[in-house]
């Protein structure tokens, strides 16, 4: 069974059920249910009244009147337990309640979202770590009146920061896996994103960190009461009757162990749970491949057209990207300009490091962090993309512009039916009733050539092919009819048979509906079978821009012909495929004019000396290029 199956059958399992099935989880989650109901039922379930001293009676051994004894006043010790362990079980409940409501939604937060919020929270955080818990508690206890309550809540709150730190990391780790900027990509909002991929995903940490604190609450919350600070006697507490039993552990050695034995079980009940559910949940997430790419799309409306003077869907002018990096500020994109107009589509080429995949992430902004837009503007309808705040971008992605990438199998979160998956992206588009979402959610799997609809939305994720999960993550793209679909190398994961009937695919929705096409590739199969124009790009510039008819006949620039000339489709049988000699400069490595001319057969010195505009060649064919009738009279 493959990673991505088995994660997907723990999740759909539960945590409980896989729990139950564990004979540690079994044994340790039995005895505390036990505890806990035995506690609470105390006045069911003690034999006596925990207050009642029987002075004839005083430390006794076990007998069937008193199980586990009885106390230097004859009181029951069971009894005692019992009723002790109500207030020490409320005490530590109250404690992990309170560290979960500050822990969790901090974390949460500060991992999702980063930035000065989550500087802001760690270094609060360690602050509060760096203070002694046991001074405060004991400044508490004297304030509210030995209250264990405002103690517990006090060192919920101080304890908290270890566990806020384990849910920033898993949400930030999960933040940085596809499938979440995918449903960012689909429209979801922050919010849908917190409770539908992040919280889940920190279920098993949070229920980990809560089982460990609370073994560590009881011993703090045995210790005060021990010490006296807490319910005066005779109140029965456990860490109460730990104290009594040491003062007469001369005469009745036994007196201890009642308490001791259960108070070190509960403890090391409550450390082995932790333990089982840690392994259970890590099964179901290590290597699940995350939640996919849900594609995003709008509601099952046409496309509605923005106002604005701008005719042109989509324009890039003069964009420039930089990304921090160890060493320094480094540019990537540099002047990047093109244009795509409804019903194109628009084939961005070029060789790995050119910069296709950061000109695709900056138009759709999810740019890695340490990526900022330095220059330039990205227009969708006339208006600023760059500029748009969060609200407006999730309003553009859910319903305007969809993303396909690479990896559609990462796109789709492994613990969801594909029919779930793709109704909660239908009705975010549209107000519509389960029923007719579901419905909707049919008609796009058939849309998109799937062969049984019913069957293929009842599946698990891990239950279908590559080639499958593109489809089904192309059905969740058009769920919004989108105006601009962004296409990141949506062919390359698949095998070559399967390639040729996603495109195909992707060709006839794309007549069919009349969205513009912006598609990232390394394949001039895929640019000539599927493009109308093409933009090519080397070392961060787009160096040639055309129809693609004339890239393919009239190319004018050396490293469009050179990318041809070696395609492997250009190959014929028994010929060696060339390759480019070198290889794409990183941005502090770029040689000065022209970034080509040190693998160029056409370089002259002029090359070196400035830096190459695009030059108009032919109505909307424009090259970076100074020597293209050079080029020409080569053939
Ligand atoms: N977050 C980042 N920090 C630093 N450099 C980055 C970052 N993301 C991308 N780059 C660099 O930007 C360059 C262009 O990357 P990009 O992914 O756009 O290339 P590409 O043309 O799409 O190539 P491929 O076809 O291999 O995906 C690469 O050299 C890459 O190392």
């Amino acid at each position: 069974m493959t990673a991505v199956a088995r994660a997907g059958r723990a999740a759909r399992r539960g945590v409980l059920p896989a729990l139950v099935r564990s004979p540690r989880g079994a044994v340790t989650g039995g005895f505390l249910l036990l505890l806990l109901l035995a506690c609470a039922l105390a006045p069911v379930s003690a034999p006596a009244d925990p207050l009642h001293q029987d002075l004839h009676h005083v430390l006794q051994l076990p007998t069937t009147g008193h199980w586990l004894g009885t106390d230097s006043l004859g009181r029951d010790v069971l009894s005692r337990l019992l009723y002790g362990g109500r207030s020490t079980l409320v005490g530590v409940a109250e404690g992990v309640a309170a560290q979960l409501l500050v822990a969790v939604p901090l974390g949460v937060t500060a991992g999702y979202l980063g930035g000065r919020f989550d500087r802001i929270v760690m270094r609060a955080a360690d602050l509060v770590m760096s203070v002694p818990a046991i001074v405060i508690l004991l400044a508490i206890l004297s304030i509210f009146d030995r209250s264990i309550t405002a103690a517990m809540i006090t060192f919920g709150v101080l304890g908290g920061s270890g566990m806020l730190r384990m849910v920033r990391g898993t949400a930030m780790a999960v933040r940085r896996e596809l499938y979440v900027s995918a449903a960012e990509l689909l429209g979801l909002s922050r919010t849908q994103i917190v409770f539908r991929h992040i919280l889940p995903r920190c279920r098993g940490t949070v229920i980990v960190q809560s089982s460990l604190f609370a073994a560590v609450s009881i011993g703090v919350q045995t210790g005060l009461t021990f010490i006296g600070l807490g319910p005066p006697p005779p109140a029965p507490t456990w860490g109460g009757m730990i104290n009594e039993s040491v003062l007469t552990v001369t005469e009745d050695p036994w007196l201890l162990a009642p308490a001791g034995v259960l108070i070190a079980l509960t403890v090391l009940a409550l450390g082995i749970l932790g333990d089982v559910v840690r392994d259970v949940t890590a099964q179901s997430h290590t290597s699940s491949g995350g939640l996919l790419a849900k594609p995003v799309s709008r509601r099952a409306v046409p496309p509605r057209m923005l106002p604005g003077p701008d005719p042109v869907l989509l324009s890039l002018r003069d964009l420039a990207v930089s990304f921090r990096t160890p060493a320094g500020d480094a540019e990537m994109l540099t002047r990047v300009s093109f244009d795509l107009d409804s019903g194109q589509t628009l084939g961005l080429v070029g060789e790995s490091g050119s910069g296709k995949s950061v000109t695709a992430r900056t138009i759709l902004r999810i740019l890695d962090r340490n990526g900022t837009v330095t220059a330039g503007t990205v227009r969708f309808r006339g208006r600023d993309l760059l500029s748009a705040g969060q609200r407006e971008l999730e309003e553009l992605r859910g319903s305007r512009i969809a993303l396909i990438s690479q990896e559609p199998m990462t796109a789709l979160d492994p613990s969801f039916r594909i029919g779930a998956q793709l109704r909660e992206i239908v009705r975010r588009h549209g107000k519509l009733s389960r029923r007719d979402a579901d419905r909707r959610v049919r008609e796009l799997l058939a849309t998109v050539e799937l062969p049984d609809p019913e069957e293929i939305a009842r599946r698990f994720p891990f239950q279908i092919s590559g080639g499958m999960a593109q489809r089904v993550a192309i059905a969740a793209a058009l769920a919004g009819s989108p105006e601009l679909l962004v296409a990141d190398e949506p062919t390359t994961a698949l095998d070559v048979t399967v390639q040729a009937d996603i495109l195909a695919l992707l060709r006839r929705l794309q007549r069919e509906t009349g969205m513009a096409v912006l598609i990232v590739t390394h394949d001039w199969g895929v640019v000539a079978d599927f493009c109308t124009h093409v933009a090519v790009m080397y070392a961060g510039e787009v160096v040639e821009s055309a129809p693609v008819a004339e890239i393919f006949d009239r190319s004018a620039h050396p490293y469009t012909r050179a990318l041809i000339a070696t395609s492997p489709e250009n190959a014929t049988r028994r010929t060696p495929i060339r390759a480019i000699g070198g290889s794409v400069p990183p941005p502090g490595a770029r040689p000065s004019g022209c970034r080509f001319r040190d693998r160029c057969p056409m370089a002259e010195e002029d090359c070196a000396e400035r830096e190459i505009p695009m030059i108009g060649i032919r109505a909307g064919h424009r090259s970076r290029c100074i020597h293209t009738k050079a080029l020409e009279a080569h053939g």
